[in-house]
């Protein structure tokens, strides 16, 4: 449905890429999330996809027909694409429901249409209030309600719950995609929340400095990461470097980076009930209570400090630490 070939954006005439040779591929009724830190990139490249960029290098196509490219450029409101910001961009001269119709000046029936889409937001009784006059969840379900209205072939939200406080984020985050699933319109969900990205997501990519570091369903991204920053975005994840290599005396391959994950460490009161290839001592150096579970922040004999969660409520000074092979993550080096 949308086809991204070595697309690439600079901002300072080729100093630095905002966007850099990025390609994949989605296909319809998808929901992708875009993840990446500030700066990395997620903005620009929705920006490219709804026209409100042009790249410098690549394409970017719509089922077949090319959409942007060096000698193409079809325009905005030409691209059947809906858009949700995180400021919600509404008119505030305008009523919800005159928001809602804005858009919809080509097509037959716009009233009943306007009012089916309020109808979907939950909104039905609201139309004839302004903007300020609802709370900024409501105000984000209207500016859904506008975005979905014409009927677009792709949704992009553009970090859509930012401005809202968590217990609401969550709970219209939930509403949002339940909507958007009965509608069965494919979306670019971009988002600095892997949380959100896994509740909601088919597939999640990864920006990083504005390449694609991977795009993958999520027991991917936890099982098989690419990179370090990968394995670190989804789960709390222990660089295994030279010092921790030679503390736990497991020599790994140096053309490589290693990690494993913080659940795969295993804590033991000695050394015989430890069952593990790779094992060393630690002295707990500060205990914290989270819940059912206790945080030890632990320091080994080469200094190295580490983290790690346990049920075991009889924790002594010194204890064994572990892991075993099969759990150690391997990336190319970084
Ligand atoms: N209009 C612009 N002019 C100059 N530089 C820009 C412009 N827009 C973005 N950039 C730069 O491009 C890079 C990527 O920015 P972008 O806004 O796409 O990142 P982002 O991942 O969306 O960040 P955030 O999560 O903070 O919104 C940054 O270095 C940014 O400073």
């Amino acid at each position: 449905m949308l086809t991204i070939n070595s697309l690439s954006k600079s901002f300072d005439k080729g100093r630095n890429y905002a966007i850099e040779n990025v390609s994949f591929t989605l296909k319809a009724g998808q929901v992708c999330a875009i993840v990446g830190e500030s700066g990395s990139g997620k903005t620009t490249l929705v920006r490219l996809i709804a026209g409100l960029e042009r790249p410098d290098h690549g394409s970017i196509a719509m089922g077949d027909k090319i959409i942007a490219s060096l000698d193409k450029f079809v325009q905005p409101e030409k691209r059947k694409i809906g858009l949700v910001f995180q400021e919600y961009a509404l008119f505030p001269h305008l009523t919800i429901f005159e928001n809602v119709l804005y858009g919809l000046s080509k097509m037959k029936d716009k009233k009943s249409r306007a009012q089916e889409m309020l109808d979907l937001v939950g909104l039905s009784e609201m139309g004839q209030r302004y903007p300020h006059q609802l709370s900024g969840g409501q105000q984000q379900r209207v500016a859904l309600a506008r975005a979905l209205a014409p009927e677009p072939s792709l949704l992009i939200l553009d970090e859509p719950f930012s401005n809202l406080d968590t217990m609401l984020r969550t709970q219209l985050r939930n509403e949002v995609f339940d909507i958007i699933k009965k509608t069965g319109v494919t979306v670019l969900f971009v988002t600095h929340d892997t949380q959100d990205a896994l509740s909601v997501a088919d597939e999640i990519l990864i920006l990083q400095n504005g390449k694609v570091i991977q795009k993958d369903v999520a027991t991917n991204l936890y099982v098989k990461p690419n990179t370090l920053y990968v394995a670190s975005l989804f789960g709390s994840t222990v660089h295994i470097n030279k010092n921790l290599q030679n503390a736990f005396r497991c020599p790994l391959k140096e053309t490589c980076c290693h990690a494993i994950r913080n659940d795969k460490i295993i804590v033991s009161p000695s050394s015989a009930e430890a069952d593990c290839e790779y094992l060393t001592t630690a002295q707990v150096i500060k205990k914290i209570q989270l819940g059912d579970s206790i945080q030890l922040v632990l320091k080994l004999e080469s200094g190295e400090q580490l983290t790690v969660m346990t049920q075991d409520k009889n924790i002594a000074d010194t204890i064994y630490i572990g892991f075993n092979s099969k759990d150690i993550l391997e990336f190319e080096q970084e």
